[in-house]
Parts: C-alpha cells; sequence; structure tokens
C-alpha cells in the first residue's frame, strides 16, 4: 500500500511512529510528505520523502492520501483532487469534515473510494467506527461527551493544580493537543464540530455544527472552581446531543458536573463519549483525546481499514441539515454570579421566579444555585434583572446530572 502525507506534525509524526512500530505486521509504504517548511524537519528519519510542493504527492502512484496538516485550505482542494484521481483518503480534519462533510462524501460515493476520519473524534478513541458498525442495532438516543483534550486539559489544571488559566493553556500548546489556532479549542468549535460529526453519525441526521448552542470556556475562573469544589462539583467543557420525537437538541458549553459522575473521573486531554442506545443502554469510550501517538493510532486503523477493505456507511452527511433546539427544556439547575449587585432586589426576582434556591456566597459578589423547572425559567429571572438595572455582568452555568 503506498500512501502520500499532508502533514509532518504533531498527528503526522505520531502516524509515521505508528507505522514504524507495527512493520513487522503491515507494509505501508510512506512516498511523499508535504509540510510548508521542509528544513524544519532536518534530521528526521524520512526527511528524503519530505516535500514543499504538492505535485511532488500527486506524482507518485498513491493509493491513499492521509491529510493531517489541518485548515480548510488548500486542505479542501487537496482532498478532492485526491478523489477525483481515485485515491482513498484518511483524515484527522474535523474542521473539514463538519463544514464539507456532505460534499467529501457525495463526491467520494460518486469516485467509489473511500474517505476515513476516525482520529477526527476523540483522538485515539475508537469511537466512530464502534457507533457505526457496533450500535447498528440500536437507535441512538443521546450522546453525552468531553470533545476537547485541551480545554479538558485547562479545566483539570486550573481545579486541581489552581494553575491560571493561561498558563495551562501554554502547557497544552506545548504538548500538542491545541489547534494551530488555540481559539479553536477554548471557543468550543473544536468541540462543536466533534458533536456534529458524532451526531450526524448517530441520528443519521445532518446535524450542522454553527446551530449548536455553543459557549467556550474563556469566562471560566478561579472563582467557578471554588464554587464547583464547594457543590462538590467539577466544571468540563461537555457536548451534548438528543434525539426525541424527531427534534435534535445539541450544546456545547461548560458545565458542572457532580464528582461521582464518569465525566468528572476524565481529566487532562482525556476525551469521553457515553452513547445511550436504546438495545445496548449507555456505554462509555475514555481515552487520550490528543496527542501525538494516540491520534497517530486513529489514523493507522483507517489505513488498515482501507486495506483490508473495511468500510462504514456515513451517508448522513448527505443528508438536509436538521433544526436544532439549544436550550435545556427539562428539570436544571444553574450557579448564577452576578456582579455590582442588588443583593436584595436580584433575590426577590429570583424568588418570584424560581421556587428553590441557595445563595452560597453574598458577600464580595452575589452567587446563588437555582433549581428550575427548565432553562428558560433562568433566562427569564436573569432577563427581568438585567432589564431592571440591577446587574449588567451575570455568569451561568448550568449543572447537568
Ligand atoms: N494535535 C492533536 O492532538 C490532534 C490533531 N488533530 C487534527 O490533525 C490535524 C493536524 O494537527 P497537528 O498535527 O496537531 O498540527 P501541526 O501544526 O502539529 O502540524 C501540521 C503539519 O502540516 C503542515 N502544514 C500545515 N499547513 C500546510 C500547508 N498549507 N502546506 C503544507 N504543509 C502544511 C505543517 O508543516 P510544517 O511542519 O512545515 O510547519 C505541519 O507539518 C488538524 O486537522 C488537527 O485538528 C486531530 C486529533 C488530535
Ligand atoms: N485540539 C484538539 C486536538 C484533537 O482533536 C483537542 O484539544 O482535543
Amino acid at each position: 500500500m503506498k500512501i502520500g502525507i499532508l502533514g509532518y506534525g504533531t498527528v503526522g509524526s505520531g502516524f509515521i511512529d505508528v507505522i514504524d512500530n507495527n512493520r513487522d505486521k503491515r507494509d505501508i509504504e510512506i512516498c511523499k510528505i508535504l509540510v510548508s517548511d521542509k528544513y524544519k524537519h532536518k534530521g528526521k528519519k524520512y526527511f528524503d520523502k519530505i516535500t514543499e510542493n504538492i505535485e511532488d504527492i500527486f506524482e507518485e502512484n498513491i493509493d491513499v492520501l492521509v491529510e493531517v496538516m489541518g485548515g480548510l485550505n488548500p486542505t479542501l482542494d487537496y482532498i478532492k483532487r485526491a478523489i477525483n484521481n481515485n485515491i482513498h483518503v484518511v483524515t484527522a480534519n474535523k474542521d473539514l469534515l463538519a463544514e464539507y462533510g456532505d460534499e467529501l462524501v457525495k463526491l467520494a460515493n460518486e469516485k467509489g473510494v473511500y474517505i476515513k476520519f476516525e482520529a477526527s473524534v476523540g483522538g485515539g478513541i475508537p469511537v466512530l467506527k464502534p457507533l457505526i458498525e457496533s450500535l447498528e442495532g440500536n437507535n441512538i438516543e443521546s450522546i453525552s461527551a468531553i470533545l476537547n483534550g485541551t480545554t479538558n486539559f485547562i479545566l483539570s489544571k486550573m481545579y486541581d493544580e489552581n494553575l491560571p488559566y493561561n498558563i495551562a493553556l501554554k502547557q497544552a500548546q506545548e504538548l500538542g493537543f491545541a489547534e494551530a489556532n488555540p481559539e479553536a479549542d477554548v471557543m468550543g468549535y473544536d468541540a462543536a464540530r466533534k458533536l456534529s460529526i458524532l451526531s450526524t453519525l448517530a441520528y443519521n441526521n445532518r446535524v450542522y455544527w454553527k446551530d449548536l448552542y455553543l459557549e467556550g470556556i474563556t469566562s471560566i475562573d478561579e472563582r467557578d472552581m471554588e464554587y464547583a469544589k464547594k457543590l462538590d462539583c467539577k466544571i468540563k467543557l461537555v457536548g451534548q446531543s438528543s434525539l426525541k420525537e424527531d427534534k435534535v437538541s445539541a450544546f456545547v458549553r461548560p458545565v458542572l458536573v457532580e464528582n461521582n459522575s464518569i465525566l468528572a473521573k476524565v481529566d487532562n486531554e482525556f476525551n469521553a463519549v457515553i452513547v445511550n442506545g436504546d438495545s445496548v443502554g449507555e456505554i462509555s469510550f475514555v481515552g487520550k483525546g490528543a496527542g501525538k501517538l494516540a491520534t497517530g493510532s486513529a489514523v493507522y486503523s483507517d489505513v488498515i481499514d482501507i486495506i483490508d477493505n473495511r468500510i462504514n456507511c456515513i451517508d448522513s452527511f448527505m443528508k438536509n441539515k436538521v433544526e436544532i433546539n439549544k436550550i435545556l427544556e427539562n428539570k436544571c439547575s444553574a450557579l448564577l454570579r452576578f456582579s455590582s449587585f442588588k443583593k436584595n432586589e436580584i433575590i426577590d426576582i429570583i424568588k418570584s421566579c424560581i421556587v428553590e434556591y441557595d445563595v452560597l456566597n453574598d458577600k464580595d459578589e452575589l452567587a446563588i444555585m437555582v433549581y428550575a423547572n427548565s432553562e428558560y425559567e433562568i433566562n427569564n429571572s436573569l432577563c427581568l434583572i438585567k432589564d431592571r438595572g440591577y446587574c449588567k455582568n451575570i455568569n451561568k452555568l448550568v449543572k447537568i446530572s
């Protein structure tokens, strides 16, 4: 099997290490590796294969193009060119799948080639393949997941070691977990893209990432961590989706999770995907969601599937986009924090809208845990508080069970 590789960074080098570690089992020939700056890679084992010219990749008679360079451009053109030339594609690029999955799957079907992307969700965790193959005898009802290693690493360091946000982010970047532009991680875009890919496959409907409710972790501070500890909870960036009566609900947002839950036990760059199927019940997939070898392992498994002709149906990417409900419609609780407040007036409004609440702090700021019948109820009270000019800056952190 002859392959061309686009990218020799964290994932590209991890993938190549996995190929070398398994040479006695499989013979995969690396023909060419595309990078943007060849001389950065001087001294590496495959330096003689490295090129800065995409034409060198396509001049080789490759069977599979492995795309691990990231971004939308020129990546999309390179992948389309490969498919049009009847070359199979393996990619770790969730940005591309979330945005152009429909177009790429359609083109691949027309050309009779395979496009595989296990590494695009959950890093090293095999989750797409079990979802499509092993759970075929289920209607998937919901997914609850930690899908971004960088933000989980940052939140773990802030919680366990009181590390400031910026230092934790820098460490995640140094360890190769973060995206080229880490805004994709901390703003929640990366997790939303991954949740959209999972949900599209799970619900056999196209769930478009920009349609989800989306909130990143940039406003989480050390006080949130203190309140979380007081409540016997952790804070996690969670992606959740469900399908009920043909309606999809989905969000990516930081939430409080109880310390004894599965999600609370998943720390650092680890990811977790909890799937609920109507036959199997609840099953969990946990493992490294980012990093060199773990992600390399997922890319490798896709290449092996192509060699062995094991292919799944991913046609749900070609379905029309579904409408997505973004708000928690059932009973929910939330931590509300008010700065520059009129304490008594705010509490009066909370009392009038929401039956149950606990004041956690009313000294230097007002922090209240509210227990409501739905998120609408909480939002109504916050609208009233804002409209009456009692407080402009309000932080809301919902708790999920
Ligand atoms: N890091 C991780 O843990 C994970 C990453 N991914 C995804 O895998 C992909 C790669 O990520 P990662 O390895 O971290 O990224 P890196 O930044 O570490 O590596 C990117 C590689 O692609 C090359 N490259 C980038 N742009 C171009 C271009 N326009 N032309 C030629 N070469 C280019 C770079 O060249 P040069 O070396 O010269 O700079 C580099 O070798 C992304 O889509 C990412 O989202 C998925 C799962 C986990
Ligand atoms: N930046 C991503 C890398 C893997 O997809 C993450 O942190 O999860």
